[in-house]
């Protein structure tokens, strides 16, 4: 199968017109076009070609409102249909004043791929559309391919039995999550500066590459659980339309497997590494010192106590040593089998690793608990940016008003404006009594249900500071 675009060379004018009625005819049987052809297949392995798929999409963007004959293909990966051209169908586009006729075919056509006219007017035709248009084309295309590209949501979880004999430890299935930055309760001008943040990154290559740094961003998220650090993640990947690589930390071997992790990550996406201050030993070192510490106690006092029984060792003595000493072995043998990726391993990676891979890739760390971290995990420069997710405030609560009950104003948000300022509560907690139960609950009893809810919480929290 392939695609093969025509154009004139150089045409007089007064034939144009004429031309273009007889287009089908001229396309077979006059010589003064140009053909290129992109095959389908390329390379020895015949590798599906980029600038095939990508001509493929840009065609079915642009075309189709004019091809009379259309062909629905259910593209891999992608997540429409896309409509293209049948064989043999042509259609016409015109590129600064010069037509150009697309076919695609399964038969290669026996007319020479490439002619050659040397004079100058010709030859501005020629780098016309070899140069500038096909350029377009192809860029376009790329484009239009990202955007209907089915996203994947990658996990490194081995929890299917064939995992072990797959070549890679990444698994993946449709990403599909409805969060975006519109429903996301969160004070407007942090949304804004967030959206803004991202967009500049993803259309940042050049810049990145002036600066010479590795194309990639870190953010931290960090708050309370069911503040929306998760759903931020997925508005961010709906966003910028990237797959997202669920990073699971505690899983994963050692360093080694850590950077055959990431390597294997596409271009495109978010790595996420959620609760970081659960999923990897920052005191690791630390921790270790203090086992062989203790445990050199131990020693030290079982000696002692040796000393002060009989010289002839008892069976009991013994016994017990013995069974001493397997629990030494069996704890040793524990912090050995648990995961030992490293956060100075990590930091290595995430700092090394991108200038190899190039392409753009988000970072996020999320945590509950930002004072436990690691100053170098989060110092400028790994985590560009640190977002703080926080309760539930009046502001939040109009959106998630807003996103369940599809109300803007009601008599009742004072109150809950009231009961807001003098409580905690997540915005988790907010959505579930917003939510309707049922069919025949309006807003009212919602918001009712919200400020019994609210009310108990505070009522609560009152008793709790009065016991401290
Ligand atoms: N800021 C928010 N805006 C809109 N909905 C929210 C927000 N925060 C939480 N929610 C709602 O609460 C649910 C839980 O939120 P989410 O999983 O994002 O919290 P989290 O911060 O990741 O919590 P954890 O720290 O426990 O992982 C979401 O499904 C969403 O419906
Ligand atoms: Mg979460």
């Amino acid at each position: 199968m392939f695609i093969y675009a025509m154009f004139q060379q150089y045409f007089p004018y007064e034939l144009r017109g004429h031309a273009h009625k007889y287009t089908q005819k001229l396309v077979t049987y006059f010589y003064p076009y140009i053909q290129i052809t992109f095959h389908e297949l390329t390379g020895e392995k015949l590798k599906r070609s980029d600038a095939y798929f990508a001509i493929q999409n840009y065609l079915a963007d642009h075309t189709t409102a004019t091809a009379k004959r259309l062909k629905a293909d259910v593209v891999k990966g992608s997540k429409s249909l896309v409509l293209t051209m049948d064989d043999h169908e042509q259609v016409m586009e015109e590129f600064q004043g010069i037509k150009i006729w697309w076919s695609s075919n399964k038969n290669t056509p026996k007319r020479p791929s490439f002619s050659f006219y040397p004079k100058t007017e010709e030859r501005r035709y020629r780098d016309a559309i070899t140069k500038s248009y096909i350029d377009k084309v192809l860029k376009d295309g790329k484009a239009i391919a990202v955007r209907n590209r089915e996203r994947k949501l990658y996990t490194n979880n081995p929890s299917d039995s064939w995992y072990e004999y797959q070549s890679t430890k990444w698994s993946h299935v449709q990403f599909e999550h409805p969060a975006n930055f519109e429903t996301l309760a969160m004070a407007e001008n942090e949304k804004e500066a967030i959206k803004n943040d991202l967009i500049k990154f993803s259309k940042g290559k050049e810049y990145y590459t002036k600066i010479g740094k590795p194309w990639k961003r870190g953010y931290l998220l960090y708050g309370p659980p069911g503040t929306g650090k998760s759903t931020m993640i997925a508005a961010m990947a709906n966003l910028l339309d990237y797959d997202i690589y669920d990073l699971e930390l505690t899983t994963v071997k050692d360093n080694s497997e850590l950077r055959k992790l990431l390597i294997e990550t596409t271009s495109k996406s978010i790595i996420i590494i959620e609760d970081i201050d659960c999923s990897i030993d920052l005191t690791g070192q630390r921790r270790k010192e203090k086992k062989k510490y203790e445990s050199s106690q131990r020693k030290k006092k079982k000696k002692a106590k040796k000393k002060t029984t009989k010289k002839g060792e008892s069976e009991e003595e013994k016994e017990g040593e013995d069974g001493n000493g397997d629990e030494e072995v069996e704890s040793e043998d524990e912090t050995e089998s648990s995961s030992k990726v490293t956060l100075s391993g990590l930091l290595n990676i995430i700092d090394g690793i991108w200038s190899a891979s190039g392409g753009e890739r988000v970072i996020i760390f999320t945590t509950n608990h930002v004072e436990k971290l690691d100053e170098a995990l989060i110092r400028k420069g790994r985590m560009d940016k640190h977002i703080e997710l926080s309760y539930c405030d009046f502001e939040g609560f109009k959106v998630l008003a807003k996103n369940y009950l599809s109300i803007e104003t009601h008599p009742l948000f004072e109150v809950v404006r009231g009961l807001l300022e003098k409580t905690k509560v997540s915005p988790a907690d907010v959505a579930e009594s917003l939510m309707q139960k049922a069919v025949e609950e309006d807003a009212d009893i919602c918001l009712n249900r919200l400020i019994r809810d609210l009310e108990s919480k505070s009522a609560k929290e009152g008793e709790q500071s009065k016991e401290a």
